[in-house]
C-alpha cells in the first residue's frame, strides 16, 4: 500500500537484479527509485554490488519494477524475508517474474561470460527442509502442495533464445539447470562433482527460493544465469600457475642474456632458459 500511494507507476514485470547486474535498473525511464531503508516493513541488503533500491519505470514500453540488490539466506535472513518482495510483486499487481543470479558453471560448455536461460533448477535448501513456503500457508496466495514442475515458462525460455539469435550472440547462450546452495563459502571440488553428476549446470547462493513463492502465487516466471567463475581441480590451477610463471621466468632471462651481451659481457645465462 505504502509503495502504490508513493509511485504512479503500475508495473506488469519484476526484475530481480543479480550480483554485478543491478545497472539494469539504471536502463528504466521515468524512474521512481526507493532505498530499502525508507520503504516500511522491507528487509535490508548487506551485500556489497546489491545496491538495495527498488526502482520504478518503463523498459521498452513495458512498466516494470526492479529490485537492485536481493538478499541471499547467509546474509542471515530467513527464508521468509528472502522472498518477501516477490510476494510483495504479486500485491502490486505484477504478472511475470525475470530472476537473475550470477552463478559458477559446472558445465563443460558453459564458461565465464555465458549466459544460462534457467529451464529448471535443484533447491537443495529446500531439499533440506529451509523452504520460504513453511509454516501455516497463506491462500490467498497459493495452495499449501504448489507444484514445481514447470517453473520456468517455456514460452519465454524460446523467446529469450530467438532473440539471442537476432542479436547474434547466440553461441554465449544455452539453457541448463540452476542449483541453489546455503552459502556464503563456494563449492569445494568434491560437491562441484557431486553437482555435476546429479545433472546441475550451475550454482549459487539465490534464486529457487525467489521462484518457489513466485510459482506458489501464480507468477510467470523467466530467469537467467550470468556464468562469473567456473570451479576447477585444484591440480589444474596449479598447472596453469605453473606454466605462466615458467613463461615469466624464461622472458626474464632470455632479457637478461640479452641485456649481457650488448654489454659485451663475455658471460651468458643462456644455458639457464634451456634448463
Ligand atoms: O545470486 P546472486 O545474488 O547473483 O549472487 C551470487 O554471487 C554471490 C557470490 O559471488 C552469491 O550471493 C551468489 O548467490
Ligand atoms: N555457490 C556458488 N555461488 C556462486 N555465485 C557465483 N559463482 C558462484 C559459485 O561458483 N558457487
Amino acid at each position: 500500500d505504502w509503495l502504490l500511494s508513493q509511485t504512479k507507476h503500475r508495473p506488469q514485470v519484476a526484475i530481480i537484479c543479480g550480483s554485478g547486474l543491478g545497472m539494469l535498473a539504471d536502463a528504466l525511464k521515468c524512474q521512481d527509485a526507493f532505498h530499502y531503508t525508507d520503504i516500511p516493513g522491507f528487509p535490508q541488503s548487506t551485500v556489497q554490488g546489491h545496491a538495495g533500491r527498488l526502482v520504478f519505470g518503463e523498459l521498452k514500453g513495458k512498466t516494470c519494477v526492479c529490485m537492485q540488490g536481493r538478499f541471499h539466506m547467509y546474509e542471515g535472513h530467513s527464508l521468509c524475508k528472502t522472498t518477501f518482495p516477490v510476494r510483495v510483486f504479486k500485491l502490486l499487481g505484477v504478472e511475470t517474474l525475470i530472476v537473475t543470479n550470477a552463478a559458477g558453471s559446472l558445465a563443460d560448455g558453459l564458461k565465464p561470460g555465458d549466459i544460462m536461460i534457467i529451464k529448471d533448477h535443484v533447491n537443495f535448501p529446500g531439499l533440506g527442509g529451509f523452504n520460504p513456503l513453511n509454516g501455516p500457508n497463506d491462500d490467498k496466495f497459493g495452495p499449501r502442495f504448489p507444484a514445481m514442475s514447470a517453473c520456468y515458462n517455456p514460452g519465454l525460455r524460446c523467446l529469450a533464445m530467438d532473440i539471442a539469435k537476432q542479436q547474434g550472440v547466440a553461441e554465449l547462450v544455452q539453457e541448463g539447470v540452476y542449483a541453489a546452495v546455503g552459502g556464503p563459502n563456494f563449492e569445494t571440488i568434491a560437491e562441484a562433482k557431486l553437482m555435476h553428476r546429479l545433472g546441475v549446470d550451475a550454482v549459487g547462493m539465490s534464486t529457487a527460493p525467489e521462484v518457489v513463492v513466485a510459482v506458489h502465487c501464480g507468477l510467470r516466471v523467466f530467469g537467467i544465469s550470468l556464468i562469473t567463475n567456473k570451479p576447477r581441480p585444484f591440480l589444474s590451477v596449479f598447472l596453469d600457475f605453473y606454466r605462466a610463471l615458467s613463461r615469466e621466468v624464461v622472458t626474464m632471462v632470455t632479457d637478461i642474456n640479452a641485456s649481457i651481451q650488448g654489454s659485451g659481457c663475455s658471460c651468458s645465462v643462456s644455458s639457464l632458459t634451456s634448463s
